[in-house]
């Protein structure tokens, strides 16, 4: 057993590819109710029929099902080969050689191959993450931080701890990409205020508060090929390769790659179903985090996804990349609700609570909210970590 195990390790590949030679989804493998929208038409001039229904998909998504595809979002598919194949090659060196720009309890750098485990953080599943991934955050100087605290506590909160990189090249590389995806992220977050026909009030918390100042994290992973004994139709096998969650930002867009052999494993949370969520050449997938949920009563939905193991005789072939910006307020935002004309659905939640609290003040600062949502995280993260090395047999080691 311990042969193939080593075997499988050897599969793992990091070469450099070109994106135009991957296993792509059409745009007709979307399913029902997660919408491709095109960016290029929401930029256009304004009032146009089709720029209409584009805004009216955009509604239509961001209130159902809070999933829906971008296209044409200004990021080319040069720009994702480049940072994917230098983020690959990373991640090919040797284990100690990265080991050196593991930055972890700060979320920045090298986390390894089942370091994290989002089963922990949200009570949602075991096992840790099944792949590994590199952090970077806004690249902000001494005095840019010191505006964007509102404590000593942030300080030790590790949201604005330096970013740390292989080289000056791969610095280049992570810097280009982190301000195309942040600014595609802001034309979303426009074209949503829009789309729900915010007053000006409630836009101006978004542009405020999530949008001029934000403070995004982005990271890559990379998903190798599941151990055959480690698939999802092995008896006693746990199904997840990241456990089901919600995001904690505002906005999530993220670049999967197809894998090599078909196998779809991003689900998303559509009622009662897990949805696949295929990787489709040429767009984004974008999806809504529990920051606007709350503030938007409930009406934006923060909605649930996980990343799936596939079957044994799937195994091979089954490895994925991913890159996901996680857009966030900085924490001295000043919060306040969003209202939305019709359909505000719930006005009580933990965000609610605390605007309340907040009084005469007027409003809730990120770094409070956070600290609120870190302190239910917690109580999960009280479940014995052994149940989450349950199955670590199931891989060898990491050489
Ligand atoms: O790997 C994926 O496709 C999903 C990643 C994800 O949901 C996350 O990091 O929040
Ligand atoms: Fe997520």
């Amino acid at each position: 057993m311990q042969t193939e195990l080593t075997k499988e390790y050897e599969n793992w590949d990091f070469s450099a590819r070109q994106q135009s030679q991957l296993n792509w989804y059409a745009e007709t493998d979307a399913p029902t109710g997660i919408p491709v929208i095109d960016l290029a038409i929401l930029r256009g001039a304004a009032g146009s029929a089709q720029r209409q229904q584009a805004l009216d998909a955009l509604r239509g998504a961001i209130t159902e099902s809070g999933f829906f595809y971008v296209k044409n979002f200004g990021i080319s598919e040069d720009e994702i080969e480049v940072i994917s194949n230098a983020t690959r090659s990373f991640f090919g060196q040797p284990e100690e050689y990265k080991q050196a720009f593991n930055r972890y309890k700060q979320i920045r750098g090298y986390t390894g191959y089942r370091f994290e485990s989002t089963a922990r953080l949200f009570g949602t599943g075991q096992g840790k993450d099944l792949c590994m991934k590199y952090t970077m955050g806004p690249e902000l100087s001494p005095e840019e931080v010191l505006e964007r605290i509102t404590s000593e506590e942030d300080i030790a909160s590790n949201a604005y701890s330096p970013n740390i990189f292989p080289d000056a090249e791969f610095r280049r590389i992570w810097v280009h990409y982190y301000q195309r995806v942040h600014h595609t992220s802001l034309e979303l977050l426009e074209a949503m205020g829009e789309a729900l026909n915010l007053s000006a009030e409630s836009r101006s918390v978004l542009s405020e508060a999530l949008i001029e100042k934000s403070c995004g994290e982005l990271r890559f992973f990379q998903y190798p090929d599941v151990p055959l004994h480690a698939c999802a139709d092995v008896p006693g096998n746990g199904i997840d390769r990241m456990a089901a969650h919600f995001d904690i930002d505002v906005i999530t867009l993220l670049h999967q790659t197809p894998s090599e052999n078909g196998f779809i494993s991003l689900e998303a949370k559509i009622g009662e179903d897990f949805v696949k969520i295929p990787a489709i050449r040429g767009t984004l997938i974008v999806n809504l985090g529990e920051v606007i949920r709350l503030l938007t009563g409930n009406l934006i939905k923060a909605t649930v996804h996980r990343v799936v193991r596939p079957p044994q005789r799937q195994h091979l072939g089954s490895a994925r990349d991913v890159i996901v910006f996680f857009q966030a307020p900085p924490l001295n935002a000043r919060l306040r609700p969003i209202w939305v004309e019709e359909g505000v659905v719930g006005r009580d939640t933990i965000f609610d609570e605390l605007y309340q609290q907040a009084g005469e003040l007027g409003y809730v600062t990120f770094a409070k909210l956070r600290s609120r949502m870190f302190a239910e995280f917690i109580q999960h993260m009280e479940v014995a970590d052994a149940r989450h090395e349950a199955d670590a047999h199931l891989f060898s080691e990491i050489k």
